[in-house]
């Protein structure tokens, strides 16, 4: 028999071994090779993709553009109705701003100097404004509209100014209280500097609440407030004592025109459907069938005017050339508690009244003495509190009829 040595059969165990090491090393080389190149295929696929999606979507956002532009053209074909406004030739035709001009009582006073017939420039920052208060006139050859925060210089050609920027309901304000006196003092400053650079004459819409928690009953211009430096409501209070010191300090150092209106308590359509304040409040809750809130005893008085005899009152005022402040506002006064009854009243419903916590600094009596609006103007309010309710009950109705829709198709787009 042939016999294999020790020494041999090692060496020939070892060289399978090698061999099937070898052979695995290079089954697995192959495989990864494989792979790499079937990985090259798939991304170059995938670049492919990627390129051909970019040129489809290049060509998509292409035809995009070219249908908007044939929208745009269409639509101005179409022939948009305005509200009549007067004919005034270049002579007699004033460029008027209006700051906050999208805002409650902003909008009310673009409607009224627009049917008069004059050019209006709209600067608001939308804050509290909104576009729809004044989007029956966008497209009007007297009517523009800018986006602008007054906080940042202005530079346009006008010949009156009616500076009305600032939010004005207690938990705006007071949401944010830094804004709030930046809008009022540096703001104020701007559309003064502008008044002053262009030689326009201004109107600062003041309020009654410069006489902050009043010690004297009701109101005139010649009392000088109760207001606290440092509460809540101090942005607001002292951001418009601070204004009007500014507008009399230009007046007096630059020889402008200037008039102040010491702005009482405005209600009426277009007020924010999270306004806050009491009017609007009390309506949407008696309309939803909530609770009325009253804050505090209720005891405190408010006196309330509608929107369009504070805009006459506004307008009135500009063209006079009485300088010292002057108070707009109804002199017919109520507690809150009588206040709520009336709405329920007015509602009827079945809202409850409650009685949550009184606001801290809450003016506890205000009521305008309207003496000089009355003597330099020959000014005092015309609607009715039962008239201008209606009026303002009607637009909130509609209001949450459009917001209900809204909340309809939020729901069906949702599900
Ligand atoms: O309406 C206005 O023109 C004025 O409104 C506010 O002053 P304020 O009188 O405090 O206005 P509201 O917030 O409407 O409050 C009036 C009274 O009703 C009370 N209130 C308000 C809201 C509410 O839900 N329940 C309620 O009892 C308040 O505490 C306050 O006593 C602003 O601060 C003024 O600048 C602005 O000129």
């Amino acid at each position: 028999m042939y016999k294999i040595s020790k020494k041999s059969k090692q060496i020939l165990i070892l060289g399978v071994s090698v061999m099937t090491i070898l052979f695995i090393i290079y089954k697995v080389i192959g495989r990864n090779e494989q792979s790499i190149e079937g990985g090259h295929g798939n991304r170059r696929d995938a670049v492919e993709d990627i390129i051909h999606n970019e040129h489809d979507l290049a060509e998509s956002s292409h035809r995009i553009e070219e249908l908007e532009e044939k929208i745009a053209v269409l639509e101005k074909r179409i022939p948009r109705t305005y509200q009549d406004v007067k004919y005034l030739n270049y002579l007699t035709r004033k460029r008027i701003l209006v700051t906050g001009g999208a805002g409650f009582v902003g909008s009310h006073l673009v409607d009224k100097l627009m049917k008069e017939g004059q050019e209006v420039i709209v600067v608001d920052n939308f804050f509290t404004g909104r576009k729809q208060n004044v989007e029956h006139w966008i497209g009007h050859e007297n009517f523009e509209m800018i986006h602008h925060d007054i906080v940042h210089p202005l530079y346009i050609e006008v010949d009156e100014i009616y500076h009305l920027a600032s939010p004005a309901s207690p938990p705006h304000y007071m949401q944010n209280p830094v804004k709030t006196i930046k809008t009022n003092t540096i703001g104020t400053i701007n559309i003064l500097g502008l008044a002053r650079r262009v030689n326009a004459k201004i109107l600062l819409a003041s309020t009654s609440e410069v006489y902050g928690d009043p010690e004297i009953h009701p109101q005139p211009e010649s009392y000088w407030g109760h207001v606290n430096p440092i509460g809540p409501r101090a942005c607001y209070d002292e951001g418009k004592r601070i204004s009007e010191t500014l507008t009399y300090a230009y007046a007096q150092q630059e020889n402008m025109h200037v008039r102040v209106a010491r702005i009482f308590n405005t209600y009426g359509p277009r007020m924010h459907m999270n306004d806050g304040r009491v009017v609007s409040n009390f309506i949407l809750q008696a309309l939803k069938s909530e609770v009325i809130t009253i804050y505090g005893s209720g005891e405190q008085t408010r006196s309330f005017q509608y929107v369009t005899d504070l805009v006459d009152g506004l307008v009135l005022l500009m063209n006079s050339n009485y300088t010292q402040p002057v108070n707009l506002g109804n002199p017919v006064e109520h507690t809150i508690n009588q206040f709520a009854e009336i709405i329920k009243d007015l509602l009827g419903g079945n809202s409850k009244i409650v009685h949550l916590a009184e606001v801290q600094d809450d003016p506890q009596r205000r009521k305008p003495d309207i003496s000089r609006a009355k003597k330099y103007l020959n000014w005092e309010p015309k609607v009715s509190l039962n008239i201008g309710l209606q009026k303002t009950v009607t637009y909130f109705r509609e209001e949450l009829r459009k917001f209900k829709h809204s909340q309809r198709n939020k729901f069906v787009d949702e599900h």
